[in-house]
């Protein structure tokens, strides 16, 4: 891991009224429905648990656990899956809960993924919409907060594993290589 430094973008209470904000709009726009919101592992464990919290509807919760990034801060392009739905998507509406949408790789997938087993629809949450690097169009129909660029950890976010704990977001700051060596 090259030498780095951490900036706040967004401090924890900015996080929580926008959390409570997309809760009280997903409440609305889907009163009387079979919701099923589905975590996307491990980024969205936070994110999750925070808006079903603040979320005044009964909803049901599953986890798929998908990865790409590794320890990089590129995609690698492939995704994995390691743990899929327990539960059945068949006919319901499903909200699936990210904590950031970068190229659209990872939703890609995972909305071709959800569509073979016949939900009635299917919507994207996203703490963070990054928009700059989107390789494939991807609407995030619920976006906590719109940034065009920079890698952020935080809230769920790591970076190589590290600063999921971390209670605002951060963009990573990597130090300038010196010529002749790594600074780190
Ligand atoms: O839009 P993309 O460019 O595909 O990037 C977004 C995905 O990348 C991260 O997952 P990661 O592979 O790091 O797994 P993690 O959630 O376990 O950290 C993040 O949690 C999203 O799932
Ligand atoms: O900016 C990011 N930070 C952490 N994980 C990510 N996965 C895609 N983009 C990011
Ligand atoms: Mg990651």
């Amino acid at each position: 891991m090259n030498a780095h430094r951490l900036v706040l973008k967004i401090s924890k209470d900015e996080i929580q009224n926008r959390v409570r904000a997309l809760a009280a709009q997903i409440a609305s726009d889907y009163q009387g429905k079979d919701l099923v919101m589905v975590g996307v592992l491990k980024g969205a464990f936070i994110f999750l648990a925070d808006l079903i919290r603040s979320l005044d509807m009964p909803v049901e919760v599953d986890f798929i656990r998908i990865a790409s990034y590794g320890t990089s801060t590129e995609s690698s392009g492939g995704i994995t899956l390691s743990k899929d739905l327990e539960c059945s998507i068949d006919g319901r509406d499903v909200l699936v809960v990210e904590d950031i949408v970068d190229t659209g790789l990872t939703m890609r997938w995972l909305m071709g993924h959800l569509q073979r087993r016949n939900p009635r629809t299917v919507k994207i949450c996203a703490l963070i919409d990054k928009y700059e690097r989107r390789a494939v169009e991807m609407p995030v129909h619920y976006a906590g907060f719109r940034i065009p660029s920079g890698f952020v950890v935080g809230y769920g976010l790591d970076f190589a594993e590290k600063y999921r704990g971390l209670q605002g977001i951060y963009e990573v700051a990597f130090d300038a290589m010196v010529e002749g060596s790594h600074a780190g």
